[in-house]
């Protein structure tokens, strides 16, 4: 039976497959969850891929099933559209520079609101619902993320830097929380939010946080879930894996641009680091997280170094 996306429900399509076709596709993740049984991954749940609320309820299953089955898993979410919805509500228009929000005193109170409020709330409410034991953090708890003001680099001419306010340039991660709470068997769930030595907010981009917090921690992987099929070419092809070289021609030639320039760069670095596997994929799949660590389909685009 092919798989038909107009039905949205997947399981009313599960329950139209034979017993013995269900049985080998479980038994597919045997081998992959040998492999990461006992691993750390990272996944970057973004803004974009955390609008609809069947998908979210699949994100929860998923985290909650891999957790089960021995993987540890730790969330980093993001929220650039719920930050903007607020935003728009008080009359204030957001504004990004190669993908990072500018962010003054009062769009930064909101970021915090929303981010280690809202919409970390929603996505421990989920996965607790779903089975698992969500814990939420904030970069702030536990000094977790520490930061410093960041300059951002232009990327055309590098001897230009922007100033963008309140956002925080990673300077050290301090993961005992997130240890102390994957060891007590939870799931932890962090806001992209650090603090400075004067404990003044930051606002960070999510995707820079689960690439540091995967490369302190040695993760196994990083799975970064967006709004896109991966990462694409200029003719809107998907491209299955990026190396250094090709990242650095795509983001010279314009090809990389927005919210892809700090995910393709924390990706990069993470991989550099020695996180074993690291994807950006589509969040708009349904259980596109079981599709890519207990499945053999690869799924999205790889980053390796
Ligand atoms: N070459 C590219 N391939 C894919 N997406 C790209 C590319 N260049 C820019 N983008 C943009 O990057 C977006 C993903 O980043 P972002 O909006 O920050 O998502 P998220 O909320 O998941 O972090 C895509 O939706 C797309 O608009
Ligand atoms: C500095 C910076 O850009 N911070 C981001 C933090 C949220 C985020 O990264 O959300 P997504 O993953 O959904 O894009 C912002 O304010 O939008």
């Amino acid at each position: 039976m092919p798989f038909n996306p107009d039905v949205k429900d997947l399981y009313e399509q599960i329950a139209t497959i034979s017993p013995n076709l269900k049985a080998g596709i479980i038994a597919e993740a045997l081998p992959h969850i040998r492999r990461f049984q006992g691993k750390t991954i990272v996944i970057k749940y973004g803004g974009n891929a955390m609008t609809d609320k069947y998908l979210q309820e699949c994100f929860a299953r998923d985290v909650v099933l891999l957790k089960l089955v021995g993987i540890q898993p730790i969330v980093v979410h993001g929220g650039g559209p719920q930050i903007e919805a607020a935003l728009t509500r008080v009359g204030i228009k957001g504004q990004f520079i190669q993908g990072m929000r500018v962010t003054d005193e009062d769009t930064m109170d909101i970021v915090e609101s929303v981010l280690a409020g809202q919409v970390q709330g929603d996505i421990v409410g989920l996965i607790n619902h779903a089975g698992g034991a969500a814990v939420g953090l904030s970069g702030r708890d536990g000094n977790l993320i520490q930061v410093k003001k960041l300059y951002l680099q232009d990327i055309k001419d590098p001897s230009v830097q922007h100033d963008i306010g309140l956002v925080g340039d990673v300077t050290q991660v301090n993961p005992a929380a997130v240890t102390a709470l994957i060891n007590g068997g939870f799931i932890p769930v962090i806001s992209p939010i650090g603090t400075d030595e004067n404990n003044v907010s930051y606002n960070i981009n999510a995707d820079v946080v689960a690439g540091e917090l995967a490369r302190t921690l040695d993760a196994e992987k990083l799975v970064m879930l967006t709004n896109i099929k991966g990462v694409l070419d200029q003719e809107g092809n998907l491209m299955s894996q990026l190396n250094a070289s090709k990242i650095d021609e795509l983001v010279a030639n314009g090809t990389l641009s927005g919210g892809m320039l700090p995910k393709i760069s924390s990706a990069l670095d993470a991989a550099k680091s020695g996180v074993n596997s690291v994807h950006i994929i589509d969040g708009r799949v349904p259980h596109c997280m079981l599709l890519e660590i207990l499945t053999d389909t690869g799924v999205g685009t790889m980053i390796t170094q």
